[in-house]
């Protein structure tokens, strides 16, 4: 096994105009975070006690099973070693990687709905329990026949003032509870959302404490049925599960109170916002963001680095050949999602901070946020995912056939970070409630309100386009102000068109329908307008050191541009852009990429993922790759013996069978 870094991935670092090291510190937020960040990978990177077969070779059976102790001991350990609330993520990161472990909602969905949705006394009563895993819990709200539709939920919770319990009920096939994360075979409570009787008046969706298992021997208690969905496209690690529940009594108090109350003789105390009640979601889509932003940065460090030791062809006849990164079409793959990594680690990180601010509102009783908080969480989500789907999949294709084997990473990456475009709500159905609050605001902005937060610039829309000039299409303020146009624009003229199938005698619902390609088309430029400014204004940060602020500033530039070029329609409909325009766009797209060219290793490095968290043969820092292809090919389970026992049962009869016949 060579033991020195292949040589065209060193030259590529001595060869890059700035110190990764600076860039990694902006990323994460400092140095002193990005040394506390690596002594705990590498606590856990080193420690044998997290050393498993790869998990390629195993059966679904056996990924539940690794992760899932895995996983406990590293609870155990991160409570041992007490590690800081705070800095977990890098432990449990390099523990688990991208994989989703049984613990997972738990920690994600389970414990933030108890600190979102109990009152103080049922926190007293269950946190301690939680967040000391005396108790493992999810979140169980899909069920086999709705999961978009909430209000659609068929699970109900049936209060009974004379026991003062909720009677839940999965009435039918299609109420089971269905997908839920750590459901199938690793949780004894649940969050139940059911929809909420009383005197027999319903009373939407609401959140319930349910015991589902015995704390003695883990059996299903009784009026219980749970168990595993099955293999799944990913997600083998954990234990997505199903649960149908028949007359199961809960006592009142289960039903999370701290915004809807139920008293003992039945009253019903209503929520400020009935969509209170969803905050968990709204939390786990702003995460999303950064799960996109790290999906995209792991599979763009992957295939940049393998396309550098990489080489293939003649450029010129007789010359070596190239390393495959030189070809300007490879760097067109890549480098796009390179900087749309960036864009979303830096959206993810503004997104994360509009979440904590408007959390801190709403708790002191200001709901007034919540709509913004809302639109934005969820337009970004289902921007980012949908971005980084695309991009993973790119960057698997332009590994060519290496980048087909799991050895390279991307499959299992694709495979577990691919349904965060449909959980948490499927993507189309989050851009269509971005539109509804982008229709209302504009309509407000119409009758002269003064809008705020990200659609304030919808108050200032002109549907007239500028008048024509030339411009700088490298200048971030031109770009910014071109995707504010679009925006605007395609807001408006969706407006316009939902105005237009209502006049043509459509009733809301229908007219909603048939604009809703348009909506989702102006939910997607006002999301992405929110990406490229939030990236434009992060690089005025005057702390920023010279050197790599002009490095990121051409990533800014390629981003946009990249997007400009992508939707050139969008920017020339109205003749906001010109042709000219965008023909100087892709030009400086080129010379963006040729200027990035030697400094895509060094940019990639910065992400800073260390080799037990890529996962990948292709993207491993030293550039091996040859060598550890073949290693890691040796290690498969067909690879034990040189001849396979299926010889001797299947192939042998066959071949001798068709040799005496000859
Ligand atoms: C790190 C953790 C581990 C990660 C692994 C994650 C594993 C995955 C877990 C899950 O997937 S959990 C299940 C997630 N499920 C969903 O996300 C369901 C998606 N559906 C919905 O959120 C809603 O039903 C909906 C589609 C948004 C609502 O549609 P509808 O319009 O029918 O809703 P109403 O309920 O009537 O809404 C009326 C009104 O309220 C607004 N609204 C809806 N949701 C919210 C919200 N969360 N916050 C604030 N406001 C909300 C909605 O836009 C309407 O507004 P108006 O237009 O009337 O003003
Ligand atoms: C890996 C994974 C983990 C999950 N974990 C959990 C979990 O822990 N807990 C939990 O409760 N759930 C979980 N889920 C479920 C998940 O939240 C739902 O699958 C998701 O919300 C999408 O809902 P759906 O399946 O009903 O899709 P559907 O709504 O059936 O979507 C099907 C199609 O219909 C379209 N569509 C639906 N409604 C509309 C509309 N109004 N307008 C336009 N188009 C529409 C969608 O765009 C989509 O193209 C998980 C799912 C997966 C894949």
């Amino acid at each position: 096994m060579a033991a020195t870094v292949n040589p065209d991935l060193k030259k590529e670092r001595e060869n890059s105009s700035f110190d990764p090291n600076k860039i990694t510190s902006f990323l994460y937020g400092g140095p002193e975070i990005v040394k506390k960040k690596r002594e705990l990978e590498s606590l856990a990177l080193n420690d044998p006690d997290y050393q498993h077969e790869d998990l390629n070779f195993m059966s679904q059976e056996q990924q539940y099973e690794t992760f899932l102790k895995k996983t406990l001991l590293m609870v155990t350990k991160v409570r041992e070693l007490k590690i800081d609330v705070a800095d977990r993520h890098f432990y449990r990161s390099a523990v688990i990687g991208t994989n989703p472990d049984p613990l997972g909602l738990h920690v994600g969905m389970f414990l933030p709905t108890l600190y979102g949705q109990a009152s103080q006394e049922q926190k007293d009563k269950w946190l301690k329990m939680a967040e000391n895993f005396a108790i493992i819990g999810t979140y169980a709200q899909t069920e086999m026949g709705h999961g978009t539709f909430l209000r659609g939920l068929e699970t109900t919770a049936t209060y009974d003032p004379k026991t003062q319990e909720f009677i839940l009920n999965t009435p039918n096939l299609t109420a089971s509870k269905w997908w839920p994360g750590g459901l199938g075979k690793t949780s004894n409570y649940c969050v139940l959302m059911a929809q909420l009787y009383i005197h027999g008046k319903s009373y939407g969706p609401h959140p319930f404490m349910v015991q589902i298992r015995s704390l003695q021997d883990h059996k299903p208690l009784p009026g219980v049925t749970v168990g595993d969905i099955g293999p799944k496209f990913g997600y083998d690690s954990i234990d997505n599960g199903f649960l149908a529940l028949n007359n199961v009594r809960i006592p009142r108090e289960n039903m999370l109170m701290k915004h809807s109350k139920v008293a003992p003789d039945g009253t019903y105390v209503k929520p400020p916002s009935s969509k209170l009640a969803y905050g968990t979601m709204v939390f786990v889509r702003a995460t999303i963001v950064n799960d996109s932003a790290t999906a995209l940065a792991i599979a763009t460090t992957i295939a940049i680095r393998y396309s550098c030791v990489r080489r293939q062809s003649e450029m010129r006849p007789g010359h070596p050949e190239p390393q495959v990164l030189d070809y300007v079409t490879q760097q067109y793959k890549l480098f796009p999602y390179l900087a749309a990594a960036y864009a979303f680690w830096l959206t993810g990180q503004t997104m994360m901070s509009v979440y904590t601010t408007s959390s801190s509102q709403i708790s002191k009783g200001d709901i007034s946020v919540l709509p913004e908080l809302h639109a934005l969480s969820a337009g970004l989500k289902a921007l980012s995912s949908w971005v980084a789907n695309v991009g993973m999949e790119e960057c698997r294709m332009a590994c060519g056939g290496h980048g087909y084997s799991h050895a390279s990473g991307l499959p299992r990456l694709y495979a577990n970070m691919t349904p965060g475009a449909t959980y948490e709500g499927e993507n189309t159905v989050m851009m269509l409630q971005t539109a509804r609050y982008l229709m209302k605001s504009y309509n407000q902005s119409l009758q002269g309100e003064k809008l705020a937060g990200s659609v304030a610039y919808l108050s200032g829309v002109q549907p007239v386009p500028a008048a024509g000039r030339t411009r700088n299409m490298l200048d971030l303020g031109v770009l910014c102000d071109a995707y504010r146009h679009r925006a605007a624009r395609l807001v408006h003229e969706a407006a316009v068109q939902l105005r237009n199938e209502r006049q043509a005698g459509k009733d809301q619902p229908d007219a909603w329908n048939a604009a809703s390609v348009d909506l989702v088309k102006a939910a997607m430029a006002h999301s992405q307008y929110f990406v490229v400014k939030n990236f434009a204004e992060r690089l005025t940060d005057s702390t920023l050191d010279s050197s790599i602020s002009d490095v990121l500033t051409r990533l800014c530039q390629l981003h946009a541009l990249h997007g400009l070029v992508t939707n050139s329609g969008d920017f020339l409909e109205d003749g906001y852009l010109t042709g000219t325009d965008v023909r100087q766009a892709r030009r400086h797209i080129n010379a963006l990429m040729a200027k990035l060219r030697p400094d895509a290793v060094a940019l990639v490095d910065a992400f800073d993922f260390p080799d037990g968290i890529l996962n990948s043969v292709l993207g491993r820092y030293d550039g091996n790759v040859y060598e550890h292809l073949l290693e890691w090919a040796k290690a498969s389970p067909l690879n034990k013996t040189d001849v396979h026992q299926s010889y001797h049962k299947y192939l042998k009869p066959f071949l001798e069978d068709n040799r005496a016949k000859l």
